[in-house]
Order: C-alpha cells, then sequence, then structure tokens
C-alpha cells in the first residue's frame, strides 16, 4: 500500500499532489483500524468495564479476581464491614483465610506485634488474613504468598478517636481515669491521664499509627521520622482505604483486584447506637487532632493520595460506580431483609448469634436480625440465598470462629462442630435462628473471666 502510494504521488502534478495526500492519509487511517480495530474495540471495553452503568455482570474484569489479601484491620474504622466482606469472599471462592490461635482470641494476639506464630496451624497457607493485628510486614509475608496485595483502612481522626473513647471507657486506664468519664475533660489535658505503659495504651494516643507497627508516642515534630513512615506504608499498601469514602474506596479495591460488583456489597456492621455517640463541641476536634497527631498526618497524607488515584480514575466514572453499588445493595437488602434492616440494640437480637459484642454497658452497638420471611433472592431462593443473608450480618467473633470451624473440618482435622455450625447444619433453613439461645460466644467469655 505504501509503495504504489508513493509512486502515485510523484507522479500527480502540485495540487492534485496535495488532494492525493489527504486521500492517502485518510486510507491509511482506515487500513490502521481495519488491522488494528480488534485492539481498539477493546480499549472501549476497558474503558466501559470501569465506567459501565450496566448491571453488575457486564462489569466483570477481564483479568482474574486477585485472591491473596492482607487486609490490615485497623481500629474504629469500619474494618468489621471490610472484614464481613473478605470473609465472605474467602467462602464463596474456597480460599482459606489465616485466623489467630485460641489463645489469642480472636485476634492475633493484639497488642503485640504480630507474629506467624499466632496463626492456627489448621489456617494455614492462607491466602487472605484479616483479623485484628498489630501490623509486622516480615512476619505476615511469611505466613502469605508472594503475590499478596496489602489493604488497609483509616478513618478522620477526631471521629476515631470519639468512637475509641466511648468503646474503650472501661478498658483503657488512660480513659478509665478520667472524672466522669468525660472526653472533653481528657482532652483539656491528656497527659494527665495518659500514661504510655498503660495496659491498652494504645487506643488512647495514635492508635493508627500502633495498628500499624509505628511508634504511637514519637515526637510529632520529628518530620523525618513520619516521613520515612509513610513512605514505608506507601512501599507494601496498594491500597488505604477511608472509612469517610468507604463505597469510593470499595471502587478503588474492586478495581485494584478485578473483583465482581457482587464481591463488595456490605452493610455497615459494629455500630454505636446514636445514644452512645457525642458530638464533639466546636473546638474539640482540633485538640483531638493535635493529640493524635502522627494519625492525623498519616490520614491527611492517604485521604489525599485516596482522591489523587479516584481522579485518575475519573471521578464522573467513580460516581456511577458508587450508584450501581449502591443500587446493587438496596437490592441485596431487599432480598435478604424486605428492605432496609432494623438496627437493633443486642439484647433485642432474638438470635444471640447475630449479637455484636459490647465492650460494656455503657456503649450500645447494635446489629440486625434475620427476618424468618425475607431470605429468597430472585433466581436464587433456598439454603445458598439464607446463608448469604446471615453472613452479611454476621459479627465479627461469631464469623471468625464459624470460619475456624469450616476450614478445620476442611483440613480433615478431627474437631468437634461449634455449636453454632451445628445448628446452622441441622435445622431447617428458615428456622435456624429461632430457637437458638445460646450467648454469645465473646460474651460467654468475657463473663467467665
Ligand atoms: N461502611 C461504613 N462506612 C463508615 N463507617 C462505618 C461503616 N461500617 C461501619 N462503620 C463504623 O465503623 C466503626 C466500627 O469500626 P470497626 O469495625 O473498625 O471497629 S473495631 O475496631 O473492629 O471494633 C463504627 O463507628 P462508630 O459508630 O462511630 O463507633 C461504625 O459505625
Amino acid at each position: 500500500f505504501m509503495g504504489v502510494s508513493s509512486v502515485l504521488l510523484f507522479q500527480a502534478p502540485d495540487m492534485s499532489r496535495k488532494k492525493l495526500f489527504l486521500i492517502l492519509v485518510a486510507m491509511s487511517s482506515v487500513s490502521l483500524l481495519l488491522h488494528h480495530g480488534s485492539q481498539f474495540i477493546w480499549t472501549m471495553k476497558a474503558f466501559k468495564v470501569g465506567c459501565s452503568t450496566q448491571a453488575s455482570s457486564a462489569s466483570k474484569s477481564t483479568r482474574p479476581k486477585h485472591t491473596s489479601i492482607a487486609f490490615l484491620k485497623t481500629h474504629k474504622t469500619a474494618s468489621t464491614t471490610v472484614q464481613n466482606l473478605l470473609f465472605r469472599f474467602a467462602e464463596r471462592h474456597n480460599v482459606t483465610v489465616a485466623l489467630p490461635f485460641p489463645a489469642c482470641d480472636h485476634q492475633f494476639c493484639y497488642p503485640r506485634s504480630f507474629s506467624s506464630r499466632f496463626v492456627h496451624p489448621y489456617t494455614v497457607p492462607p491466602q487472605i488474613i484479616t483479623n485484628h493485628m498489630r501490623f509486622n510486614y516480615s512476619e505476615v509475608r511469611r505466613v502469605m504468598p508472594n503475590d499478596t496485595v496489602y489493604i488497609t483502612i483509616l478513618r478522620e481522626p477526631a471521629s476515631m478517636f470519639e468512637s475509641l473513647f466511648s468503646y474503650y471507657n472501661q478498658y483503657c486506664l488512660s480513659f478509665k481515669r478520667v472524672p466522669n468519664g468525660s472526653l472533653e475533660t481528657f482532652m483539656n489535658s491528656p497527659w494527665r491521664y495518659y500514661r504510655a505503659g498503660d495496659k491498652d495504651s494504645m487506643y488512647a494516643h495514635n492508635t493508627l499509627t500502633y495498628d500499624l507497627g509505628g511508634d504511637k508516642d514519637h515526637l510529632a515534630t520529628d518530620a523525618a521520622y513520619m516521613k520515612a513512615f509513610i513512605a514505608e506504608i506507601e512501599r507494601i499498601f496498594s491500597l488505604v482505604m477511608i472509612s469517610e469514602y468507604f463505597d469510593e474506596s470499595l471502587v478503588l479495591l474492586r478495581h485494584l483486584l478485578s473483583w465482581d460488583l457482587e464481591d463488595v456489597l456490605y452493610i455497615k456492621l459494629n455500630m454505636r447506637a446514636p445514644s452512645s455517640k457525642r458530638r464533639l463541641s466546636k473546638d474539640l476536634p482540633v485538640k483531638i487532632r493535635n493529640w493524635n497527631a502522627l494519625d492525623t498526618k498519616l490520614y491527611d497524607h492517604f485521604n489525599a493520595t485516596l482522591w489523587r488515584r479516584l481522579t485518575e480514575l475519573g471521578l464522573s466514572c467513580v460516581a456511577k460506580e458508587v450508584q450501581m453499588l449502591r443500587s446493587a445493595q438496596d437490592r441485596l437488602l431487599r432480598g435478604c431483609f424486605g428492605g432496609i434492616p432494623q438496627l437493633r440494640p443486642a439484647a433485642q437480637i432474638k438470635n444471640k448469634e447475630l449479637r455484636p459484642w459490647q465492650p460494656s454497658s455503657k456503649v450500645n452497638i447494635v446489629g440486625y436480625d434475620l427476618p424468618l420471611n425475607a431470605s429468597y433472592l430472585g433466581k436464587e431462593p433456598g439454603i445458598k440465598s439464607h446463608d448469604l443473608c446471615l453472613k452479611l450480618i454476621l459479627p465479627e467473633v461469631q464469623y471468625s470462629q464459624l470460619l475456624l470451624q469450616s476450614q478445620t473440618l476442611r483440613a480433615g482435622a478431627v474437631h468437634k462442630p461449634h455449636p453454632f455450625q451445628r445448628s446452622l447444619r441441622d435445622s431447617p433453613p428458615l428456622m435456624r435462628y429461632q430457637s437458638d439461645t445460646r450467648e454469645s460466644p465473646r460474651i460467654a467469655q468475657k463473663k467467665a473471666m
């Protein structure tokens, strides 16, 4: 084609040479499209994957789903909601989840630094790890596959600290010392109540920094320390989610892991009742952010990073995906619960296995009941649907125990099934949760202490 065209160009007179040139450019463009058309269509498809407003299945990526994930479950950051999504993904895709050794409780011996010895032997080799831990990269690497994607989540320090303060009010000595359990009093002179060496002191000072393996009491004025710490987190973690922009973070997560929309559906877990929350007076957020200055630096940095990445993906595309996510979520909730399920204080949840753990009588963590008549999802009614609806609202401790049980059985070990799992297996699908009056294992364990 090029050979013939150059001969024609040289033989034509001046004016028609120009015309001929334009014709040839047009012809070569058509030829390029014909030869590389499939590539062009592929590019269009790739664009549609991110921005599709079609049904969720249309947004399936061409890459296989990524299944090796280490999610650092930070405290009071919506991390239980993420963990639940990962647990459900693991079950659906037959992926092993690393779970803590019983002596570690349902956390990996937090607040100790993570060690591979804390992982239950029946849960190795894992592909997903998500229970609470204090991050220790070299030890996590020892148990996780080489292609593991590291993810974590941060929350704005003032609202996070308000949540920590109420949740751990009866545990953390630095909080217990405060007269009337007043957050204002603590924030007026934190050094009066805080002792770095106290039991559970990590809930009272730079909790995010601590969970990520950093020094919660490091001088905030040491800019070099924070710079190096942030650089290290950036090197290890492929995604730092932000709980204030939870759905937008899930869009990035879905793209990063090539997951389907169905894989990131969720319901909010581990929420406090409005009566347990307090509105922060005008100057309090600034005081809290100054007190947790290391966390504030982390949050501000990774919040900016999140928005840079969302902008790179295209904000309108992100907004469309968030909309798709919310619509799919509505459909799911309607199928499972006949609408948005009612939030209930633990004592009002009929099935005790669905009660979230309560840290003390002074704070009310709400949860959900599974209605008896609302467990049929579209074309897939029955046990599978019931199981999906149930797992969506299953609290962290119970779900961890259930997974340990099923993975133990899968590992072929002789093990007495957990009573909860027995009730799941033996009772008819719609009656499973009525007759069950046992206490949540975490509550029973606490009472025994
Ligand atoms: N999707 C979503 N988006 C935003 N916020 C959410 C979400 N899901 C849970 N939450 C809030 O997260 C708080 C609980 O955090 P965690 O589950 O990480 O707590 S824990 O450390 O595991 O106990 C808890 O915050 P507070 O209610 O302020 O305590 C939940 O309300």
